[in-house]
């Protein structure tokens, strides 16, 4: 019996039971255009990718490539242990590149069931997808009618078809208002913890941050991080210092002449609380002043970064990739 209660609730997923997509050197150049610069990346189960870069780092083809849409020049892949574009890794790939093509005058569901009768799916399987994504109620309307976020949940309803273990989105959120992001948010955070594998890109940070387990960050054709938001956001070099310290007069001094940063005392109940910025090579110099300065160090910590924030410092450089400007982060 106790076995049986066991199934009704899902397990966590099982870590690390080999990788749900391998990607080693990969390379892919269109005409002088190198996208891809020897990439390698190893998605494990269970977890939510973010994959973030800005315009033009080759984010799209990388994932185009984990579809067989695109070819990569060099390089090994593997999805779901099968190759790319395969029959055995599509049938197992949920996926949402672009704006999803639909037949404009048919109605959202008979879309879906024509999906869903070409991959053998039986029709429980359309009324099921609708009701995750929230339409089941309009999945009678004609496709044509359909406002850009309808038909973006309408795609991720199709990517849904036969719940695959792999789902790529491609942007899942662009061109939706606010209330239509929270939508795709909640949907992506139940599908991860339904123990769904899914690959998204996005140029919301904010959102990655909320709903990715972990972000793969590429630049200019490589991978330049790849890790937990946790580890990401806790990287040295950024957030201010917290510290709680004491005799506070003494506390004020030293710490007004690090960094030209002003201290702001944040405590009122606590005048012994401190946040400053110093650059991170200082830090061990102003603690060290402080504590010489017979200063009491009772607690000295780290404000965790944004992601946005890391994101920034990661891809800093000179030139604009392709001209576009750059990032148009509007979390
Ligand atoms: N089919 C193609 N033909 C020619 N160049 C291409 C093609 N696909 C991509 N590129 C180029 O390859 C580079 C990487 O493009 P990609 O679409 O992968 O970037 P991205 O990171 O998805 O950018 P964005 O955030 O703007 O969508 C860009 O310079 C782009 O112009």
């Amino acid at each position: 019996m106790g076995m049986q209660m066991a199934q009704v609730k899902p397990e966590p997923p099982a870590p690390r039971s080999g990788a749900v997509v391998r990607v080693s050197g990969v390379s892919k150049s269109f005409g002088p255009v190198e996208a891809l610069r020897g990439v390698d990346l190893e998605v494990v189960p269970g977890q939510v990718y973010g994959v973030l870069g800005p315009n033009g780092a080759g984010k799209s083809t990388l994932l185009r490539i984990l579809l067989g849409l695109v070819r990569p020049d060099a390089g090994e892949v593997r999805v779901l242990d099968a190759r790319p574009g395969s029959p055995e890794a599509l049938r197992r790939t949920g996926a949402l590149i672009e704006t999803p093509a639909f037949v404009p005058h048919l109605s959202g569901r008979t879309n879906l069931e024509v999906l869903a009768r070409a991959a053998g799916l039986p029709r429980a399987e359309v009324d099921r997808v609708l009701d995750v994504v929230g339409l089941r109620d309009r999945g009678g309307d004609r496709f044509a009618g359909y406002s850009l976020g309808m038909g973006q949940r309408l795609g991720v309803a199709a990517a849904l078809l036969g719940s695959p273990p792999l789902l790529i989105l491609d942007e899942p959120t662009n061109g939706l208002d606010p209330e239509g992001v929270a939508g795709m948010r909640t949907l992506i955070r139940d599908l991860g913890a339904a123990g769904s594998t899914v690959l998204l890109s996005s140029h919301l940070l904010g959102e990655v941050q909320q709903i990715c387990d972990r972000v793969v960050v590429i630049d200019r054709g490589l991978v330049i991080a790849d890790d937990t938001v946790t580890a990401i956001r806790n990287r040295p070099g950024g957030g201010a210092l917290e510290l709680w310290a004491a005799p506070s007069a003494q506390a004020r001094s030293v710490l007004a002449q690090y960094a030209g940063t002003e201290p702001v005392e944040v405590g009122e109940p606590d005048e012994r609380h401190w946040r400053v910025a110093p650059a991170p090579d200082d830090i061990p110099g102003l603690v060290r002043a402080l504590v010489t300065a017979g200063v009491d160090i009772h607690e000295l910590r780290r404000e965790k970064q944004s992601l946005e924030g890391v994101f920034f410092a990661l891809t800093e450089h000179d030139d604009t990739n392709d001209g576009t400007g750059g990032l148009g982060v509007t979390a």
